[in-house]
């Protein structure tokens, strides 16, 4: 590199790479994964789900199409901080209100360009997540030794709760509406539409859109909520949403929730994280991969119908497939490495899937869901 680095990242094991800092200056220690996506940079770094997590973009040109606040998917960046090929230019697109680089300074994040991200890429497949801490000092100072023993001390997200932390402070009632550009396409409308409680554990706010989309009704309520409070909504069905962290920690309140509700017999619907807590709540399992999954085009195949649907992905955790109980019916299997990627109970309208059917920014192969669970509801009407 011609010019002296303005940012490094210190892995765990002692591999430093170094580039141009931009965004945020500081340090923040987190997990290390990689997305393959080839757009929605903007929705990714605001998917609340990546909380305690860096990014590298294995897409070499990240920021070339700016921000807009049509695309945050919280009110925040969640991701710590991210990592790119070459270092975010001037934005060229007419929805751009602002550029990547400067959004991410106001809101603390760090970003490092200017990495060898095939390299890095392959360093995340071999260690599988590092520890790792990304530091942006515009002079340039950095003290290598104590940035790696800071990501080596830092004990990852194995048992770390972060659900509580990115969820509303406070219920709402979500009343943005359905997509936009639907405009009739799978859009459906009911007399009465279905009253839907959503469990926030960091929801995407495409979620909230989509089930709207579907004919819904939405009031959100913080990870907390018991289920007396969310019976009190008297919903027709209930939706357990993605969020970050290790769903085995949430096993204080979300888990007896869901026991809760599923003693009361209501129609769930759960994705990503709320998938997993499902599982848990049903008896099954959660472990740790050895490679996450991160990205817009997962090959997932619908074991009862044999169709394969293409996805958005973004988990380092999975429901063990082994430790699914009498009763629980494994419904989708991920066609990169066989994990478990969907449930349903044999008798009931409860069901969740380990992908993003919102998929903001797509793709939309999976939106189904949010019409099956529209029939479970209308089912019982
Ligand atoms: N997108 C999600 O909801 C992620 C769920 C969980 N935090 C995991 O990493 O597996």
């Amino acid at each position: 590199m011609a010019t002296k680095p303005t940012a490094c990242l210190a892995l765990a094991d002692g591999t430093v790479f170094y580039g141009r800092g931009f965004g945020a200056t500081g340090e923040v220690v987190a997990e290390l994964v990689f997305n393959t996506a080839m757009t929605g940079y903007q929705e990714i770094m605001t998917d609340p789900s990546y909380a305690s997590q860096i990014v590298t973009f294995t897409f070499p040109h990240i920021g070339n199409t700016g921000v807009t606040p049509e695309d945050d998917e919280a009110q925040d960046p969640m991701a710590s901080g991210i990592v790119v090929r070459w270092d975010p230019t001037e934005p060229s697109n007419w929805r751009a209100t602002a550029e990547l680089t400067d959004w991410m300074a106001r809101r603390g994040r760090i970003g490092i360009g200017g990495v060898d991200t095939r390299r890095l890429t392959r360093a995340i497949r071999q260690q599988g997540a590092p520890h790792v801490v990304l530091a942006h000092d515009p002079d340039g100072n950095f003290d290598i030794e104590s940035l790696v023993a800071k990501a080596r001390d830092w004990t990852g997200l194995v048992g770390l709760d972060l659900a509580r932390d990115v969820s509303c402070a406070q219920s709402y009632r979500w009343d943005e509406g359905a997509w936009d550009w639907a405009k009739g396409f799978g859009r459906v409308t009911e007399d009465r539409p279905f009253k839907v409680v959503a469990l926030d554990y960091g929801a995407k706010r495409n979620i909230l859109r989509s089930l709207v989309t579907y004919g819904a009704e939405v009031t959100v309520l913080p990870a907390t909520a018991t289920a007396e409070e969310v019976m009190a909504h008297e919903p027709e069905g209930v939706f357990l949403s993605n969020g970050p962290g290790d769903p085995a920690a949430t096993g204080e309140y979300a888990v007896p929730m869901i026991r809760d509700l599923l003693d009361r017999d209501m129609p769930i619907f759960g994705i990503c994280l709320g998938h997993q807590m499902l599982a848990l709540a049903l008896g099954a399992r959660t472990v740790k991969m050895g490679h996450g999954h991160h990205g817009a085009n997962h090959p997932v195949r619908d074991v009862e119908t044999g169709k394969v649907e293409i996805t958005s992905m973004n988990h380092g955790f999975a429901v063990d497939s082994q430790s699914l109980p009498q009763g629980v019916i494994e419904t989708h299997v991920s066609l990169f490495d066989g994990s478990n990627c969907g449930i349903r109970m044999a008798d009931r309208p409860v069901f969740s899937v380990q992908h993003h059917p919102e998929a903001a920014p797509g793709p939309q192969d999976s939106l189904y869901l949010f019409e099956r669970f529209a029939e479970s509801m209308r089912a019982r009407r």
